[in-house]
């Protein structure tokens, strides 16, 4: 039995059954009747194998018919990373993809964020995004709100209601030609980050932190880019934004900014990227921009459907892993249609195979290897490695129970199958009706509590 193991927490729930997860060493470690356990904190306490079942119930004190056993075409998985959605956009997802980045944001973008100042709109669209990618297994995200600080605090009240676990920005835009009304002076941007980071910090919501956000430097002032790095060095906060998606943009910010060497150059300049940052894109990122990510410990997001929809380009997800710079998935709603990651998953090998049809020398990514970038590859992307991601003793228990042969749902199981099998049939064919449970930090938020009256979530609890 391993000595990993924490004997003294006190256990409220036991599972057996088969757990599939990546760690640093593989892609892909498929764990059979196994049994794990999860304390009262909603952390792993153990995770070992089902014949040591007796002496178990014997050091953690719990009783053997008590264990939940998992049926023969379920597994347990850790819960999806979505490292990069925007929360508002998801009143427009799946319409509006006809136009490159800087015309879409400009056309729909802009427009329907600036309503999100109305907080009765903001309230319904928060609640849906968060309920339907909880449903299909986020337990993580990392949000973008809007410049609205009031509705951004709604927003991180909702996740912290329902349970996930969530990264939250407001968003700081100081610049804006072409939607003149969607905008903040560098003061107002600079006083609602503050306020907000400390409004949402005095919450003290379990699961929900926020992050510093400025939207893209096209969007601000040097000025403002400067204050932004200095607010998250202050306060030891996570950053995002977006670099380096489209062609027209990467050329507007050497217009912008003539004095950097570089996109990355930009961010870095102003402090920018550390190891809490998290880069959305990165499509036209040089071998040398990649090498001050890795340098500075900052992150990408690979957004596939974002990157297709938009026709903005393609990630070299492989290059991006030479260089070791850190990697996780992102749906990228609404430039990316669905709020699955599911979708993320399966558009990221689309991709993959498009390079290798481009160039057959191309080793194209497996499925194991996306797996691990839509959940441990994730957390590390987000410095939540610590926490979340896998299933180590001492992470919290943030986990999706599959079932592959759901009735009514998408897959037809022909023939008994093993594991791996049932876990690529799940990441390809899958949906929510596969995902029978979510458990966030040991709570089991999917199905949703009927304890939770979602028509009663304050309006007025934000901000106040
Ligand atoms: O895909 C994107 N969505 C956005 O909302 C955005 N803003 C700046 N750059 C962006 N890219
Ligand atoms: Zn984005």
């Amino acid at each position: 039995m391993a000595n990993s193991n924490r004997p003294n927490a006190d256990i409220s729930h036991v599972y057996r059954g088969t757990f599939i997860h990546s760690t640093q060493q593989t892609a892909l470690q498929i764990l059979e009747d196994t049994l794990l356990g999860v304390d009262t904190d909603g952390k792993i306490a153990f995770i070992e194998k089902g014949a040591e079942l007796n002496q178990l119930s014997q050091i953690f004190g719990f009783n053997p018919s008590e264990v939940t056993q998992l049926a023969q075409h379920e597994l347990f998985m850790p819960g999806l990373v979505d490292t990069h959605i925007h929360a508002p956009q998801y009143c427009y997802a799946g319409t509006a993809l006809d136009m490159p980045l800087l015309q879409w944001l400009n056309t729909y973008t802009f427009p329907v964020e600036s309503r999100f100042k109305d907080l009765e709109f903001a309230h319904r669209v928060y609640t849906q995004v968060v309920q339907r990618t909880l449903r299909n297994g986020t337990t993580t995200a990392c949000y973008f709100a809007t410049i609205h600080t009031d509705a951004s605090l709604l927003l991180g009240q909702i996740a912290n209601d329902f349970g996930q676990r969530a990264l939250v920005g407001k968003v700081c835009m100081d610049r804006n030609n072409s939607v003149k009304h969607y905008k903040e002076t560098n003061q107002e941007s600079q006083e609602e980050t503050c306020r907000f980071i400390a409004e949402l910090l005095n919450k003290k919501y379990p699961l929900v932190r926020p992050v510093v956000t400025p939207r893209f430097a096209p969007s601000c002032t040097g000025a403002l880019l400067g204050q932004l790095g200095a607010i998250a060095k202050n306060n030891n906060l996570h950053i995002q934004s977006h670099i380096s998606e489209n062609v027209e943009e990467v050329k507007l910010v050497k217009e912008l900014f003539p004095e950097s060497e570089s996109y990355t150059d930009v961010y870095h300049k102003y402090n920018l990227l550390t190891d809490k940052t998290v880069m959305a894109h990165g499509c036209y990122l040089t071998d040398a921009e990649l090498a001050l990510f890795r340098e500075t410990g900052a992150s990408l997001s690979h957004c596939p459907n974002s990157n297709i929809s938009l026709c903005s380009g393609m990630l070299d997800v492989r290059n991006v892993l030479k260089h070791k710079v850190k990697l996780g998935l992102g749906t990228d709603v609404a430039g990316g249609y669905s709020a699955s990651m599911l979708d993320a998953v399966r558009r990221a090998l689309d991709t993959s195979k498009v390079l290798t049809i481009q160039d057959p020398e191309y080793e194209t990514l497996t499925f194991e290897e996306v797996f691990r970038l839509a959940t441990l590859g994730g957390s590390h992307a987000l410095s939540l490695d610590d926490q979340t991601g896998n299933f180590e003793v001492g992470k919290d228990f943030d986990a999706l129970r599959v079932n592959v042969a759901a009735a009514g749902g998408p897959i037809d199981m022909i023939q008994c199958e093993g594991p791996k099998v049932i876990l690529e049939k799940f990441l390809n064919l899958g949906d929510d009706r596969n995902i029978a449970e979510v458990f966030v930090a040991g709570r089991k938020v999917v199905p949703f509590s009927p304890s939770l009256n979602i028509a009663s979530i304050s309006v007025n609890g934000a901000g106040s």
